[in-house]
């Protein structure tokens, strides 16, 4: 299966600053991935290198098996201020994006439009932010890119417009096989809807996986006070903490863990990126 993102020791400065280092991805089509670290930590800068808006300093990114080039009719991006025209209505958004884009699709564009309850005669300047969102999100996806990428989509959106969004969003994977990349802060969304995680921290990929991998292959052991390289090999210790008596880590492990001393339970993902983002190599 082809990939939707390849990079390869992808690094980008910008003057003295590094915001991407050494980056190292292959993320496979067909899914939606979800894209989180801290502030600063590069995730713009991936998408806007993923899309054509930057170019790489060193290294190489590939999307859809191309070097991307900005206006990719194949790859579709939303920034993080979702770019509507204030003077432009909703309707002639719409019609615009039918006029630029040979493979316009009007249906999903007006039945998108009706499901979210916004009015095609009301000009884009005075909708909410949510609402410019999900204009936004309307015109990208009406453009039939095979790759979408969105950069905090739903930073702006209220819960229950948070929920329908990402609902529409995994309608897009499963009814066009649209690939979508979406960096976000709130990762319980994320894991109700990603079915792969990318994970940087200060510029470099801290991890990168299906979920249910890192679902599966993540534990939070609790037992007597033992120091980490007393767990065992095949075992990666991403936190420790300890007190006099007892010692709770976060674990990455292939192998089950059968030690009667351990209390072994399962984690969520958002424990398993903050585990990632406090352990040795997280702190910022
Ligand atoms: N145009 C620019 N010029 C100089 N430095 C920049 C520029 N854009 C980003 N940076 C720096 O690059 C680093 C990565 O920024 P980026 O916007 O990619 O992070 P981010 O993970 O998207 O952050 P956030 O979650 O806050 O949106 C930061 O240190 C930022 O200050």
């Amino acid at each position: 299966m082809t990939s939707a993102l390849i990079a390869d020791g992808l690094t980008k400065r910008y003057g003295r600053r590094t915001a991407l280092s050494d980056c190292t991805l292959d993320i496979p089509a067909g899914h939606v991935v979800g894209l989180v670290g801290p502030n600063g930590a590069g995730k713009s800068t991936l998408l806007q290198l993923a899309c054509g808006l930057l170019d790489p300093t060193t290294g190489r990114i590939e999307a859809l098996g191309e070097r991307p080039v900005s206006g990719s009719p194949r790859v579709g991006f939303v920034a993080q201020d979702t770019p509507v025209y204030a003077g432009l209505t909703v309707a002639e958004h719409l019609r615009m994006g039918a006029h630029l884009n040979p493979s316009w699709d009007a249906g999903l564009a007006d039945r998108r439009i009706a499901q979210v309850g916004l009015d095609p005669a009301q000009k884009a300047g005075k909708l909410s932010g949510g609402q410019r969102a999900q204009l936004a999100l309307t015109v990208a996806a009406a453009k039939r890119p095979d790759l979408l990428l969105l950069d905090e989509p739903v930073a702006a959106l209220d819960p229950l417009a948070r929920r329908n969004f990402l609902q529409g969003l995994m309608e897009l994977t499963v009814e066009q096989g649209m690939s979508i990349i979406m960096s976000s802060h709130l990762v319980a969304d994320l894991e109700r809807v990603c079915d792969h995680l990318v994970l940087l921290v200060g510029s470099r990929v801290r991890v990168a996986g299906d979920v249910d991998d890192l679902l599966a292959g993540h534990h939070r052991l609790v037992g007597p006070r033992r120091e980490p390289a007393e767990v065992g090999s095949g075992r990666h210790v991403v936190e420790q903490s300890h007190t006099d008596v007892q010692s709770t880590l976060i674990v990455r492990s292939t192998a089950p863990i059968d030690d009667p001393a351990w209390q072994v339970d399962r984690l969520g993902l958002e424990d398993i990126v903050l585990a990632y983002m406090s352990g040795p190599g997280g702190q910022r």
